[in-house]
This record gives structure tokens, C-alpha cells and sequence, in this order.
């Protein structure tokens, strides 16, 4: 029998955004995940959501982003990449943890991460709807001499991204594959914000934003956003890659919020497998 003695406190979680992550991530932690608690959640329109959370066993607060961090240990963002720095900093502030999904914003909010290294606290950033970033941060610790992506999407996985809008691209009616960009992870947070956090995170897990090369393809004949990922370095080489299923957002694949999930289990699991 476990000796509830020796444990710790429940560990309280805050999730900012209910869409497709959140709502998964949620239900997660409702039906019991070991030393971990909802104790709050931050919405666009609460009246949305109030019927279901109320039918949650155990309901958690519905407060505004800046009440989080005084009733909850770690925050998930999953909200739009504007909000990052509001939901961040708080909790980082008080040497408490954010996992952040909308990891792009986190290239034009870096010093979010001298404030997380001030004050004893951490940004996490889960691989999310990408594979392998275990190997990628352990290729990291030798010498890695290039990481290249190649996305391939649906065109509803693409379509409204600010550089095909800029660049008037003309997605909608394409029959074939078409390649729409080609250049460095930075360069991609700026033009697909809620497209490619991916590749940012790969990025940030690698050799970071201004070496790490991707290519996009637009491809109307997928239906699953795809990923293929190849890193050269004084360890190994390898390629991996994954074809996701999207969720009910087209541009998010189902596996992210699962992911969040799984790092969520590991915090008070007695066997933690992978980095
Ligand atoms: N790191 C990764 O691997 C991945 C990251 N993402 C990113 O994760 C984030 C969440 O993804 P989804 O759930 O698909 O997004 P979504 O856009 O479908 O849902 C976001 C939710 O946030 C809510 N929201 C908007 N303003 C808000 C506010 N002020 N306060 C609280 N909530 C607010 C919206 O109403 C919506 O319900 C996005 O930025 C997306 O780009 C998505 C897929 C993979
Ligand atoms: O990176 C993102 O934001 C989403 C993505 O590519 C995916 O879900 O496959």
C-alpha cells in the first residue's frame, strides 16, 4: 500500500484556452492524473463553456489569465501566441512552471527565458505534434551539423497563414503539391504562426531558429499534416517522421494534446521513460 504519508502536495494546474488541447487536456486531469490537480482554467467566453465544466467531477475555477499563477503551480497555454507573454510571465516570475504550445511566440518573447532563469522558474516547451525531440536534445549535447524539415500539409491546414496572404499565394484551388516556402524556423514563426510551431520547437530543442531549414508544402491530396525531420550530427544521423491526424482545428494534430498529457504524467510517476 502506498504511504500517503511520504506524499507531496498535489501539484495545481491552470490551462489558458479550451479548444481542441485544452478541452483534451482538461478531461485528462478531471478523470485523475497521480499528484496532479484542475484548479483553474482561463477562457475567451466563459458562458461557453460554463455547462461543461460544470459537468467536470471536479469543476475547476474559471479565472482571468492574470489570477492563475496565485492558485496554480504550472499553466499549459494553449491559447492564440499572442497571449504567451500574459500567460508566461506570472508564473515564471514566481519560479513556477509554463508549458508553452504556441512555441513560435516564444522567438519574440525570449527574454521570457532570462525571467524563467531569474527566478528559479521554467518554460517548457512539449514536442507536442512532432517526434523525437529526446533525440534531437541529446544529439544537441555533442555536435549537430544540420536539422532540416519538410511539412506537408492540407490546404486547409495552411490556409490564412500571414505569408500566403502576403505573398498572395493562392492555395484554395492548387492540384497539385505546391512548395510554399523554403527558409529557417525564424523565419517561419513569422509566417505561420499557428501553423508551425513545430519547427520552432524542433528548433529550439536543436541548433536554434536561424539554422534550422524547412521547407512547406501545400498538398491537396493529404489529409494529414505530415512531418519529416533529418539531423546530421557527431552521434547520429536520423530521420523521423509522422503524419498526424489533425483534431478538430485543422492546423493542430490530435497527438499534441496527448502529449501535453504525457509530460503531465511524468511530473510525480515513478518511472519516467524518455527525456
Ligand atoms: N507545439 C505544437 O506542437 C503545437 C502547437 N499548437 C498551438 O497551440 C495553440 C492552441 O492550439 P488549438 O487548441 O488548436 O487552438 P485553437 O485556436 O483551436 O484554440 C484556442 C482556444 O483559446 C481560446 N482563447 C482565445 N482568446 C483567449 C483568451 N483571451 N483567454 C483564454 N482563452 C482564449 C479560444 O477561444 C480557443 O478556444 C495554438 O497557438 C496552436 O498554434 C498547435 C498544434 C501543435
Ligand atoms: O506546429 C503546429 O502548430 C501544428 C502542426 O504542425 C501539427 O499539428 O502537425
Amino acid at each position: 500500500m502506498a504511504d500517503l504519508s511520504k506524499r507531496s502536495p498535489a501539484l495545481r494546474v491552470a490551462i489558458v484556452g479550451l479548444g481542441p488541447i485544452g478541452i483534451k487536456v482538461a478531461e485528462a486531469l478531471d478523470r485523475g492524473i497521480d499528484g496532479l490537480v484542475l484548479s483553474a482554467v482561463s477562457v475567451q467566453h466563459p458562458d461557453k463553456h460554463r455547462d461543461w465544466l460544470a459537468k467536470l467531477s471536479r469543476p475547476p475555477a474559471i479565472l482571468p489569465i492574470d489570477g492563475l499563477a496565485e492558485v496554480a503551480d504550472i499553466v499549459i497555454e494553449c491559447a492564440p501566441s499572442k497571449l504567451v507573454r500574459s500567460i508566461v510571465a506570472p508564473f515564471v516570475k514566481s519560479g513556477k512552471t509554463a508549458v508553452v504550445l504556441s512555441a513560435g511566440a516564444l522567438l519574440e518573447n525570449d527574454d521570457l527565458i532570462d525571467l524563467a532563469r531569474q527566478n528559479g522558474g521554467q518554460i517548457v516547451v512539449p514536442t507536442g505534434a512532432l517526434i523525437g525531440l529526446d533525440a534531437v536534445t541529446a544529439a544537441a549535447v555533442g555536435e549537430i551539423t544540420s536539422v532540416r524539415m519538410v511539412t506537408r500539409k492540407p490546404v486547409r491546414g495552411l490556409a490564412g497563414a500571414p505569408y500566403i496572404v502576403e505573398n498572395n499565394i493562392d492555395i484554395e484551388k492548387i492540384t497539385e503539391p505546391l512548395r510554399i516556402f523554403e527558409g529557417t524556423a525564424r523565419e517561419a514563426a513569422k509566417g505561420f504562426p499557428a501553423n508551425l510551431n513545430v519547427a520552432v520547437a524542433l528548433s529550439l530543442a536543436g541548433i536554434g531558429p536561424d539554422r534550422t531549414r524547412l521547407e512547406i508544402w501545400a498538398d491537396p491530396a493529404l489529409t494529414r499534416n505530415m512531418h519529416r525531420v533529418e539531423v546530421e550530427s557527431d552521434s547520429a544521423r536520423f530521420s523521423m517522421s509522422i503524419e498526424n491526424i489533425p483534431s478538430e482545428n485543422p492546423k493542430t494534430g490530435r497527438i499534441t494534446a496527448l502529449s501535453v498529457i504525457a509530460w503531465l504524467r511524468k511530473q510525480r510517476a515513478a518511472l519516467r521513460v524518455g527525456t
